[in-house]
């Protein structure tokens, strides 16, 4: 859309220009700055997270910087070109049915510090449009202002402060400096200040005294001519288990050399599934090749049509999941569905057919990860709802379709991969350290209750932030509801699985 917008926009200026119709100096600069931008944006990628953020910075404000400019200045707005783009302009607006807002910018800007912090990027970097490798053009100053007014608006104080720092040390123009000087004193008081309060709150026992002296050191600090890195630093928040395991892998080469790759006999005594095990007890096992190009052309085709904003529990949209999610329903194509619960049922010897009432299986639910999207760590079972029939109340049925009723909690995931990554992405365990890289085709699988129905709170899991690229996975969750004869309960509430790997050398089951 912006793209058919430019070419108007440059159709507009040549005719203009043979009109000699006056067009504002800014516009015309707006218009060399796009251009080269270009020859960039032309591979069209929304998949590199600082493209991405550029984009969409661009149309919400250079954008409406030029359309306002026109628009407002009473001399040109009468000018034959000029008045026909901005007609042009108010269809294009009427087709796509939304301009970027402040929010699409910042939530961009919002990825792109979640990435820094998570993959632990380069500042450097990063202001020079490079992320794992893939380069796109430097940030300006203005898009720079805009991540950094963001990291404020998010409280991610260190990624703040060193944004402007950054800013400082690239201007030559001395008042400039002394402004982002200033900035940096208020952000870096603030945010000490803030911590501190933090502190306080539970220590209200403390004497009047201690606070005053805490709060002159504070003061004291923020007054400092300049704030050192080292003063930037102390601002770093250490990353979560769950951050650190996007990060790198975590497991010892000991450990990992436990895991195994094998293939794995089936209901079906002529088919093998190519099973790995990233971690026994509880053991979590990715299964490659068990859906085809066409089925997953198919998920990803029917998902698009009603793809939304993913919510977690009831309705709540919010920053523990950024990604687009739909529900494509069994019946929406019986076959393809019936082949692939086959499928999972042959593999992992559960019920797996779609019912009406009590179903064994919920919709596929698939979702759409762009770049700096993720899912923070949870577990799948919802506690509240998908009770057995004794356990449910009117409340928690209440929101649940019907085959959504009395079938028990998740005891299983089974979730697919729908597309490669470029980077970033894996699904991690981290009370585990297990690890389960994004490969088109493959399903990762594991149990989330015990045996004895308890939840297995060692499963919490992840979807980690996509670096470069996108990415699209469809659970199938499997509930307890049909499995009570597929899946022997424990003899005690902590009881495990047994497997029986006859392919496999008889290992400890805990890895040390
Ligand atoms: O995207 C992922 O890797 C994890 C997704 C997930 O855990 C979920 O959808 O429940
Ligand atoms: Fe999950």
């Amino acid at each position: 859309m912006e793209d058919k917008l430019f070419k108007d926009f440059e159709v507009f200026l040549q005719r203009s220009d043979k009109r000699e119709e006056i067009v504002p100096e800014a516009v015309i600069r707006f218009y060399n700055e796009r251009k080269a931008d270009a020859r960039l944006d032309s591979c069209l990628n929304m998949a590199h997270p600082i493209r991405a953020f550029y984009i969409i910075h661009r149309i919400y404000k250079d954008w409406s910087t030029v359309i306002n400019s026109l628009n407002g200045n009473k001399t040109i707005a009468y000018q034959p070109m000029v008045s026909d783009f901005l007609t042009k302009y108010q269809s294009t607006l009427t087709k796509l049915g939304f301009w970027p807002t402040f929010d699409d910018v910042s939530g961009l800007a919002d990825n792109i510090l979640r990435l820094w912090s998570v993959y632990d990027l380069d500042i450097k970097d990063i202001m020079n449009g490079e992320v794992a490798s893939e380069g796109t053009r430097p940030l300006k100053k203005t898009e720079v202002e805009t991540i950094a007014h963001t990291a404020n608006l998010v409280q991610m104080d260190y990624y703040h402060l060193s944004l402007l720092s950054e800013l400082l040390n690239r201007t030559e123009d001395q008042h400039e400096k002394e402004e982002y000087q200033k900035r940096m004193n208020k952000a870096y008081y603030t945010a000490k200040t803030r911590r501190m309060s933090v502190l306080w709150v539970p220590a209200l026992a403390y004497t009047d005294f201690k606070k005053y002296n805490e709060r002159r050191i504070v003061l004291r600090e923020a007054n400092k001519t300049s704030i050192s890195q080292n003063d930037i630093y102390t601002l770093f928040i250490q990353p979560s288990d769950f951050e650190k395991l996007c990060c790198k892998p975590l497991k010892t080469k000991r450990e990992e050399s436990k895991l195994s790759c094998y293939l794995k006999e089936t209901a079906l005594p002529f088919y093998f599934a190519k099973e790995e095990v990233v971690h026994y007890e509880p053991r979590i096992s990715v299964f490659y090749d068990v859906i085809s190009d066409d089925d997953i052309r198919y998920l990803k085709r029917v998902a698009t049509k009603t793809l939304h904003d993913s919510s977690v529990g009831v309705g709540h949209v919010g920053r523990v999941r950024v990604s687009l999610t739909s529900w494509v329903p069994d019946q929406a194509h019986p076959k393809v569905s019936k082949r692939l619960a086959r499928r999972i049922a042959n593999i992992v010897n559960l019920d797996t057919t779609f019912k009406s009432r009590a179903s064994p299986v919920e919709h596929w639910q698939v979702v759409s990860y762009s770049t700096g999207g993720y899912f923070n760590e949870h577990l799948d079972p919802n506690l509240e709802t998908n009770q057995y029939i004794w356990e449910a109340t009117e409340e928690s049925q209440k929101y649940l379709q019907p085959y959504g009723k009395f079938q028990g909690h998740r005891i299983a995931t089974w979730m697919l991969y729908l597309s490669d990554v470029k980077a970033g992405g894996e699904t991690v365990f981290p009370l585990l350290k297990a690890r389960i890289p994004v490969v088109k085709g493959a399903a990762a699988f594991w149990y989330n209750l015990l045996p004895s129905g308890n939840v297995d709170g060692r499963t919490r899991h992840g979807g980690c932030p996509v670096l470069l690229g996108s990415k699209w996975v469809s659970n199938k969750w499997i509930h307890e509801s049909g499995q009570e004869f597929k899946r022997p309960c424990g003899k005690t509430v902590d009881s495990e699985d047994v497997y029986p790997d006859k392919y496999l050398p008889q290992h400890n089951a805990q890895v040390y």
